[in-house]
């Protein structure tokens, strides 16, 4: 798959249980280092059950991709000519992709940017929007884009310098929405009003503050970047729309809202761009990935789109719940304590009884670690 090769380099797959979303249940399989994720979307996905579950839903699957013209005089004339041949720029790039076609997809429109004053003079960008069927559609966008270009150079007598897709995927967006009660929110300790309160609180928080939000967004692709892994998609390019798209108010934010409705429910929504694939780049190519969508038995890009924003609602319904009253720590640490038992030394069954040890008594750390692991073998 890459070059170069030494190995490979091995990351724990999971499972995150109890979703429900559009009234279907998924176990989701997740890929990733960081203890704690899969238990608290699981755990999170359980109470939203309760509550009617997740509803998602998506827009078609229109990727755009760039061809930059530079050495223009006339950039708003070139940019006339450009939507002039409309017809025709559509259909030089659907002669490249039969297939996509065929399946119902290809060029749908083309757009014309225009930059006047950049520091190498004006520029004029045309965005190819491809309607990429069941496929991330980089490869596929990136083709087109090529191929037309010879045409854009005839047509505005510039320059074709970049040809390649904008990871800023605004056309095709996934979208959640939970809706809590009360009742599914409440502990022991604390009433589910008060808790809706505290949570909605720690949104406002990441609402204004770009330091607060940053980590808040961190938390949503903590749910949302292993399933794009295990699924063998591109984490970098979801990374890549979802950060730009937190910023498309002019402020960087929060990825997520969350608010109180009329019957004193919590409800939350996210909404960012989602190109995703079940076929091309590695989806077919690495058997567990072939396997991920197996245990997820879907059939659709737009489905696995579904499930990524209804797990980055989920893990960031988590992480809001845990801020507002306990902290992070004491839930995140005990899940954490099997790898400090391991870099104290432990090793096979040692591992499970020194965590053991070191969550009931929330004092995860190494150094106490070598002092349980020296008791059990009776040092
Ligand atoms: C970790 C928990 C869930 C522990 O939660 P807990 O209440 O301490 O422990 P528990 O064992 O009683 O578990 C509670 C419930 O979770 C469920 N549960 C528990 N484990 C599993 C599992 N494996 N599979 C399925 N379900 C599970 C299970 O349903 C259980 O209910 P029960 O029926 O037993 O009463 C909780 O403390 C939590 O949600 N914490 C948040 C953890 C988190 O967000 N981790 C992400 C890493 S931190 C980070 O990187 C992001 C952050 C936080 O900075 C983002 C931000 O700032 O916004
Ligand atoms: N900036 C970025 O994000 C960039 C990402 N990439 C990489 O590009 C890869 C993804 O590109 P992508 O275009 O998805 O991959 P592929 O080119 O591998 O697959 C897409 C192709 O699959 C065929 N296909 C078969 N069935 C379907 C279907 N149901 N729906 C849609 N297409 C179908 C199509 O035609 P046909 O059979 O004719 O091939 C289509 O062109 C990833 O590996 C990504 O990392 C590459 C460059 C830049």
């Amino acid at each position: 798959m890459i070059e170069n090769v030494v190995g490979t380099f091995e990351l724990p797959m999971g499972v995150a249980a109890n979703f429900t979303i559009n009234g279907m249940d998924y176990i989701i399989p997740m890929v990733v280092e960081e203890p704690s994720i899969i238990a608290a979307a699981s755990f999170m996905a359980r109470i939203v059950r309760g509550c009617g579950g997740f509803m998602a839903d998506v827009t078609e699957p229109l990727m755009r991709a760039q061809v930059q013209v530079v050495g223009l005089s006339d950039p708003y004339g070139a940019r006339l000519k450009i939507l002039s041949e409309r017809t025709r720029i559509i259909e030089a790039a659907n002669a490249c992709d039969k297939v996509l076609v065929e399946l119902g997809g290809g060029c749908r429109d083309i757009e014309v940017h225009v930059f006047p004053d950049t520091p190498g003079g004006a520029m004029a960008v045309m965005h190819l929007i491809v309607d990429v069927r069941d496929a991330m559609g980089a490869n596929t966008v990136n083709t087109m884009a090529e191929r037309v270009a010879p045409l854009i150079e005839e047509l505005t007598g510039g320059t074709v310098r970049l040809r390649i897709l904008s990871n800023l995927a605004d056309l095709r967006l996934a979208r959640c929405r939970v809706v809590v009660t009360p009742a599914a929110l409440a502990t022991k300790d604390i009433t589910g009003e008060d808790m809706i309160d505290r949570m909605v609180g720690a949104y406002q928080f990441a609402a204004i503050d770009p330091y607060r939000a940053a980590t808040h967004n961190k938390g949503i692709m903590n749910g949302i970047d292993p399933l794009i892994v295990a699924t063998g998609n591109d984490w970098r390019a979801i990374e890549a729309g979802a950060h730009v798209w937190a910023v498309r108010k002019g402020h960087y934010t929060s990825l997520t809202t969350w608010e109180k409705d009329a019957n004193g429910c919590l409800v939350g929504t996210l909404e960012l761009p989602m190109a995703v694939g079940i076929v091309g780049g590695a989806t077919k190519t690495h058997p567990l990935a072939k396997l991920a969508l197996r245990i997820l038995n879907i059939h659709s890009a737009a489905e696995l789109a579904r499930i990524c924003v209804a797990l980055g609602l989920a893990q960031n319904m988590a992480a809001m719940r845990a801020l507002a009253t306990e902290g992070i720590q004491r839930g995140h640490m005990a899940l954490h304590a099997r790898n400090i038992a391991i870099v104290a030394g432990a090793a096979g069954m040692e591992i499970e009884a020194v965590a053991k040890q070191l969550a009931a008594a929330h004092d995860v750390r190494v150094e106490r670690a070598r002092d349980l692991l020296a008791e059990l073998r009776g040092k």
